[in-house]
């Protein structure tokens, strides 16, 4: 409760309005010359299909949202348009805070360079300068627990290691809006629940959160607010309780 008043006055952080984002089923399927001369609704190709359609949403400082639907119904694809890594096709995202995204595996990170260069690199993009970074080093590596792989390149690292670097990175940023997919899965349970804490800390420090996870119990952990994405589109946007309640309805529990 004491969350919802203190979001209910903070500034809108994210505005979402009225997003599409197209891609193609089949990478090969190229134009061909004769469809630059198609009139305009001819050029909409038969393998394009609408990830997103008409989705809006406001976000203010300090919500945590989880986001849920089946596999392929563009929750990735939402906390990508809110990264700035992809843009929208229809629409407008307009973030106005910095943004600090686990949505990858790879979280960002170069496979060539080692370990210690990826943290550097990576915070340093981030606005963090070297000294900044020199003292957050150590318990960077001691929260990631890969001491021995420092001068590793990244790409020789297991699936779990990378993102046990990468969280342990981007949770140490301090942009105050951060994204969390589903990769912390790939981490071990003691891992997972180190993660959960820290990201409690970061909500208790006023961040906001984007989460997407299949897991129930991890969404009614963090979340308060949630949407429901169903083929690409917003069904609902409301109380976590709300949306996985109808989540479950349609397709069983998350
Ligand atoms: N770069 C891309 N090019 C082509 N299609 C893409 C691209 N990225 C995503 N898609 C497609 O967009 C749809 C939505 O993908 P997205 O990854 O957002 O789903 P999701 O809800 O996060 O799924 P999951 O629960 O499996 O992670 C899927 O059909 C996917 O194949």
């Amino acid at each position: 409760m004491a969350n919802a008043t203190r979001t209910a006055t903070q500034e809108t952080v994210i505005h979402v309005d009225d997003v599409g984002i197209r891609f193609r089923r089949n990478r090969r399927g190229r134009r061909t010359f004769k469809d630059l001369f198609a009139s305009r609704n001819r050029r909409s190709r038969p393998d394009e299909f609408w990830a997103l359609r008409h989705l809006s949403v406001e976000v203010r400082a300090g919500e945590a949202i989880g986001v849920v639907g089946r596999n392929g119904q563009g929750k990735s694809t939402l906390l990508k348009l809110v990264a700035g890594v992809i843009l929208p096709d229809e629409g407008s995202v307009e973030v106005s805070l910095g943004v600090a995204p686990l949505i990858e595996i790879t979280g960002g990170f170069v496979e060539d360079l080692s370990v210690r260069d990826n943290v550097y690199l990576t915070a340093g993009l981030h606005g963090m300068t070297r000294p900044m970074i020199d003292a957050r080093f150590d318990d960077i590596i001691d929260f990631a627990e890969i001491g021995g792989f420092l001068d590793t390149p990244y790409k020789h690292l297991s699936s779990g290691m990378k993102v046990r670097i990468a969280f342990a990175v981007i949770s140490r940023l301090e942009e105050p809006i951060i994204l969390v997919d589903e990769v912390l899965a790939v981490g071990d349970k003691a891992f997972r629940e180190k993660c959960y804490r820290r990201i409690e800390e970061l909500l208790a420090d006023g961040r906001t959160l984007f989460f997407v996870s299949h897991n129930e119990r991890d969404l009614r952990r963090f979340c308060t607010r949630g949407l429901y994405l169903d083929k690409g589109r917003l069904v609902l946007d409301g109380t976590i309780a709300d949306v996985l309640a109808r989540y479950d309805e349609e397709y069983g529990p998350a």
